[in-house]
């Protein structure tokens, strides 16, 4: 559904082509300063502009429009919205016959019995995740000093050093063709003790949010799938601390769904964007046959390029909301 998280709930609506796009986030203290210039910053890190991504130009400007009075959050739920200003619609005129391999226009049409937005992919766009983007920055504040969130690039397209990387995105793009990543992000400073179990274990909370971001296909914590092919002399860590800390990390901060004091640490796979302009075939329901597709609109050749910070405020948003479950 459209609402996540127990105390720090935020609430998401809007369409990529629709009048605005935002976010709703229930539980925010009263008394936190806070105005539209403390999300900016975040919000800039998930602009479009670079080289291989979206040429669609959006001023993606925040208006808080409840929750802050005088300044500060009054404890009231806080809504932040963004206007879609441009919008090139007629691009996907002929996907409500045609839907694209890869994103979400037939399971949306036949969930939602045709009546689903489908332009420039509606509700299901990486748009929305601007409203993700703006919780983050507000959990982030919640959280303080203490605990820090920090994603970066580890991959595109295979590549890990950036020339490597360059090169590939500029032969994607010149290949009318898309490329997948790999993003890490690192939470340091989680005291032991956040996480619920049985089923809000740590790994299981996250992993819920971050699959929740469009063209996430994975998720692996500490040593991750390379776990299968270690013994456990390999990746037990050795506790050489009273406070939990640990020679190794393995297990990414995380043990029996509860953090060890040590940094949380995982890793998330962005597939290659689904739109591409290079010729595919998929089913006409106008005329019944599998025929060549033409899509159109303004694509991200690689939408890993713009994921890190969605994926930091995705962590803040699922930490935020354990520091308040913790503190009961
Ligand atoms: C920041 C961001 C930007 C995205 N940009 C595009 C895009 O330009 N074109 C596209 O086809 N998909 C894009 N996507 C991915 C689609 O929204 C996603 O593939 C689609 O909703 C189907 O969901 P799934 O890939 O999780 O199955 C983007 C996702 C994010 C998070
Ligand atoms: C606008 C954004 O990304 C959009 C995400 C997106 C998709 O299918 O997810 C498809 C494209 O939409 P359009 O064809 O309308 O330009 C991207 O531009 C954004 O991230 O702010």
């Amino acid at each position: 559904m459209n609402s996540f998280g127990r105390k720090f709930r935020v609430s998401i609506f809007g369409e990529s082509h629709g009048e605005l796009i935002g976010i709703v986030v229930d539980g925010v203290p009263a008394g936190i300063a806070l105005s539209e210039a403390d999300l900016n910053a975040d919000l800039d890190r998930r602009k479009a502009g670079a080289k291989g991504t979206t040429p669609r130009k959006e001023a993606d400007e925040p208006h808080i429009v409840s929750g802050v009075f005088n300044g500060y959050t009054t404890g009231a739920p806080l809504t932040v919205v963004f206007r879609n200003t441009n919008t090139r619609s007629g691009d996907y005129s002929n996907l409500v016959t045609q839907p694209r391999p890869g994103h979400a226009d037939f399971v949306a049409r036949e969930k939602w019995h045709g009546y689903s937005d489908y332009r420039g992919g509606g509700h299901f766009s990486g748009r929305i995740t601007l409203g993700i983007v703006a919780a983050g920055a507000i959990a982030k504040k919640i959280l303080g000093g203490t605990v820090k969130i920090e994603s970066r690039i580890l991959e595109i397209g295979g590549f890990t050093e950036p020339a490597d990387i360059e090169a590939a995105v500029q032969s994607a793009v010149d290949s009318q063709d898309s490329l997948g990543g790999i993003i890490e992000c690192t939470a340091s400073g989680v005291p032991v003790g956040w996480g619920e179990p049985f089923f809000d274990s740590v790994e299981a909370v996250l992993s819920h949010a971050l699959f929740s971001i469009p063209a996430v296909k994975g998720v692996e914590f500490g040593a991750g799938f390379a776990a299968a092919r270690m013994r456990g002399s390999q990746h037990n860590d050795d506790i050489v601390a009273s406070d939990g800390t640990t020679r190794t990390n393995n297990a990414g901060g995380i043990n029996g769904g509860i953090s060890n004091g040590n940094p949380v640490v995982f890793r998330v796979v962005v597939k290659p964007t689904s739109s591409i302009a290079s010729a595919q075939q998929t089913f006409n329901f106008a005329d019944g046959k599998v025929e060549p597709l033409v899509v159109r609109g303004r694509h991200d050749a690689c939408i890993a390029l713009r994921v890190p910070v969605v994926v930091e405020a995705m962590a803040a948003i699922v930490l935020c909301d354990f520091s308040m479950i913790s503190a009961d």
